[in-house]
């Protein structure tokens, strides 16, 4: 549906986004996720034609939309957008906000779009309301929907719940997800909030710097991320030091792991590989303790920060359930429990 090859974006001859690819199947939601500045929002307004590529292809329903030579312009692309603001017209109804987009179309017709939309949203009933007579969120619904009303081949949204409580966002991404899903409309989101990228797509690419480090789902970013970027900007953890030995092991202070030849590694090496919380498993009978530096509850978990006993004291997060409450100072008993490793050179 769609797909980019080697997109690059620049601003006064300064590229800002360097050789993008990726593809976006029919019904699929993808998300970009990076920290501000990184590019996603030009990489949005290229696909949908408010900017110009400097270089690659942009194609949408394999059509070439933005190439060297060919420059569609964004009324023609059948994408829509919803900004962050939801720029909803306060002078106009909620029925006239969302039939904006279609008022070529009979009154009727119109009317029994807007029905049908709304109930999409379970805000029926709310026709004749002005947008500050509703809900953050329920304002978001509605700038959802206004955007589908023209029943567009793509929807992009652009941050679209940042002007919200977060304690509203996680939920709202899922509320939206599975109405984009039962739409079986194809989108793509940008974000710097994992927590809502996690929600809401089925496909998530890290953006950093202008570059795509990797397009994979939230699961393999996760447990196989591809760049130390991405190790370190998804979930919590931290590095581990180790030396790589004479039988492609690594050698490190909390055991002795064996490594894949395909990592390309070599006797003496110095590495780091990637521990998460939950690959740190607290066991009163382990050989190994660290003293608990810090703790955070976090209802069923408790989120221990523990400095280990090597020289350099380093520290690793461990996630036990909340019923082993551990104060600051103690020393408990720890074993590492590593389903993949995720290795990189120092
Ligand atoms: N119209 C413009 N002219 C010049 N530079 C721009 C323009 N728009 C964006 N930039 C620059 O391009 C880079 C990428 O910006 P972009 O808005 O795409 O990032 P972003 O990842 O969406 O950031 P944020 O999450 O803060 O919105 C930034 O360095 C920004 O200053």
């Amino acid at each position: 549906m769609l797909r980019l090859n080697h997109v690059c974006v620049a601003y006064q001859n300064k590229t800002v986004v360097t050789d993008v690819s990726f593809a976006l199947k029919a019904g699929q939601i993808g998300c970009l996720l990076g920290p501000s500045g990184c590019g996603k929002t030009s990489l949005l307004r290229v696909i949908a034609g408010f900017e110009k590529s400097s270089a690659g292809e942009v194609a949408i329903r394999d059509e070439v939309v933005c190439d060297r030579a060919t420059f569609v312009s964004p009324q023609k692309r059948k994408v829509a957008v919803v900004f962050q603001d939801y720029a909803l017209f306060p002078h106009l109804t909620v029925a006239q906000n969302i039939a904006f987009g279609i008022h070529k179309q009979s009154k009727k017709a119109q009317k029994k779009r807007v029905a049908e939309l709304l109930s999409l949203v379970g805000l029926t009933g709310f026709e004749q309301r002005y947008p500050h007579q509703l809900s953050g969120g329920q304002q978001q619904r509605v700038a959802l929907v206004r955007a589908m009303a023209d029943s567009p081949e793509l929807l992009l949204l652009d941050e679209p719940f940042s002007s919200l409580d977060s304690e509203l966002r996680e939920g709202l991404a899922r509320e939206l997800r599975a109405i984009l899903k039962y739409a079986n409309a194809t989108a793509l989101m940008v974000t710097h909030d994992q927590a809502e990228a996690f929600a809401m797509a089925d496909v998530i690419g890290v953006v950093n710097q202008g570059r795509l480090l990797q397009w994979a789902s939230a699961y393999a970013l996760y447990h196989r991320p591809a760049d130390r970027f991405v190790a370190n900007f998804i979930g919590d953890g931290v590095f581990m030091r180790a030396r790589v030995n004479n039988n492609m092991q690594l050698v490190s202070h909390l055991g002795v792991f064996p490594i894949d030849a395909s990592f390309g590694f070599n006797e003496g090496d110095e590495v780091e590989f990637l521990v998460r919380p939950d690959d740190i498993v607290h066991d009163d009978n382990a050989a190994n303790h660290a003293q608990v530096m810090n703790r955070s509850f976090q209802g069923a978990h408790m989120l221990y920060e523990l400095a280990l006993q090597d020289s350099a004291q380093q520290r690793v997060l461990c996630l036990a359930p909340s019923h082993h409450d551990h104060k600051i100072g103690e020393n408990i008993g720890i074993r590492l429990d590593l389903e993949h490793m995720i290795v990189f050179s120092v």
